[in-house]
């Protein structure tokens, strides 16, 4: 029997994660799986905060008893037309501002843009308490389709380009980066490059197999973020 007294009791304090989602989630599904089994060791997600309230990824986030918040543009944009570029530039200052308080309210150690699809503007940015690191999970290389959210077709139509005029078959991939405000510029964490052969496989195919790249990349990326926080 056991000596209770003897049982280690010290209290282990979880590094806390916010994540951003937009859509399906599978990257926060990722996350999810890693820290049940502890490859992610003492950490918890204490929040998911999506831009759209259909993102499935809230699904993936209640399922888990993980708190949920939906922060969405549209109601900010709301009978404000495209063309008053003023009063939508103001809108979305009043997005970013109200986006850092519910980050902030969250208290986390990492955030984590897992498909958050849209630009961390400068009012979000600088109103972050505690200098919280931001990472966020880009389907390119570093230097290579930054800045957009079609990087994955963008990828696969240069491969089908290069292959046509030189035969060669094109280096792509995922990376896990630190978010400056500069997007997709900021310091890479985790980078995994994946060989496209647009005559072996097709656009699906390379997206499935980036998918699954993406979630083993964005655990490593979390664990050296998180590593360097315990
Ligand atoms: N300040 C930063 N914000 C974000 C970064 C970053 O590195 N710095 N990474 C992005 C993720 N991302 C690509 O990885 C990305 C997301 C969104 C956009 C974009 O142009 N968004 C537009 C809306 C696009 C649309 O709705 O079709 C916008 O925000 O107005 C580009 C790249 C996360 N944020
Ligand atoms: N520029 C940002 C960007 O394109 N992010 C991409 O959104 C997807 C999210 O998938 P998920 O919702 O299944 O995690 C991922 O493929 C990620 O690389």
């Amino acid at each position: 029997m056991a000596n209770i007294s003897n049982i280690n009791r010290k209290a282990i304090t979880l590094l806390r994660i916010t994540v951003l989602i937009s859509g399906s989630g599978s990257n926060l599904q990722a996350i999810i799986d890693k820290i049940k089994d502890n490859t992610i060791p003492n950490a918890e997600i204490v929040s998911v905060i999506s831009s759209s309230k259909k993102a499935y990824g809230l699904t993936r986030a209640a399922d888990n008893n993980i708190p949920t918040t939906v922060h969405s543009l549209f109601p900010y944009y709301k009978g404000v037309p495209k063309e008053d570029i003023a009063k939508r530039a103001e809108k979305r200052v009043e997005f970013e501002l109200k986006l850092a308080e519910i980050i902030n309210e969250t208290k986390p150690d990492i955030v984590v843009c897992a498909g958050w699809l849209l630009i961390l503007g400068k009012d979000c940015l600088s109103n972050l308490k505690n200098q919280v690191p931001i990472i966020n999970l880009h389907p390119a290389l570093p230097g290579a389709f930054d800045g957009t959210v079609h990087a994955i077709d963008m990828a696969y139509e240069h491969a089908q380009e290069l292959k046509q005029k030189t035969g060669e078959n094109f280096t792509a991939g995922c990376m896990c980066h630190y978010v400056i405000e500069d997007v997709d510029k900021g310091e890479p964490i985790v980078v995994k490059e994946l060989v496209i052969n647009p005559d072996e496989e097709t656009l699906s195919e390379y997206e499935t197999r980036l998918h699954k790249t993406e979630h083993i990349a964005i655990v490593e990326a979390a664990n050296k973020v998180l590593g360097n926080i315990q």
